[in-house]
């Protein structure tokens, strides 16, 4: 299965919504402390609704605790909104994370820079970066349209 990072996330409703997508596509959802939230934040739990039981979920306690958990030769991409190279040209595999940063910064510099990293279009005019939750509902739709929505993504 794929596995969605929250480095640091902020807004409780984006990391419901998200442990929602999660739950319905069979993806591990990841989330990296601090969080902008109680986790058992009422806005949280509303969010994700009931999908919460069906959710596989790992709460880090920093991004070294990811770094020091992530097994050895796992594929991290690391979506962006700065970056040039588009989210559709690059093969996804599954077992891949992805990589995403909190609503109000992005991810930090030394997090970026230090996995390969994609962005998804914004060929508007109206807007510096996409909502969290929208981010990662379409990088990881792309992910797995690639290896054909399969239970073992
Ligand atoms: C609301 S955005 C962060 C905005 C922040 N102010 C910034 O300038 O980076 C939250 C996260 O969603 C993802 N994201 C948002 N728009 C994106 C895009 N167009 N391409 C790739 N990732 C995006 C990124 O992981 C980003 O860190």
């Amino acid at each position: 299965m794929f596995k969605v990072v929250l480095y640091q996330p902020e807004i409780p409703q984006n990391a419901g919504n998200i442990a929602r997508t999660c739950a319905a596509t069979g993806a591990a959802l990841h989330l990296v402390r601090p969080l902008g939230f109680q986790w058992n934040s009422p806005k949280l739990r509303r969010a994700g609704l009931d999908y919460w039981p069906a959710l596989d979920y790992v709460l880090h306690d920093s991004w070294q605790a990811f770094l020091g958990a992530l097994p050895q030769g796992s594929r991290v991409w690391a979506f962006s909104s700065k970056v040039p190279r588009l989210y559709t040209e690059v093969q996804y595999r599954p077992g891949d994370y992805l990589l995403f940063g909190p609503e109000s910064r992005g991810l930090p510099p030394e997090v970026l820079g230090r996995f390969p990293s994609v962005t998804i279009p914004m060929p508007g005019q109206g807007g510096r970066s996409l909502n969290l939750a929208v981010a990662v509902g379409v990088g990881l739709y792309e992910a797995l349209r690639q290896v054909g929505f399969g239970a073992e993504a």
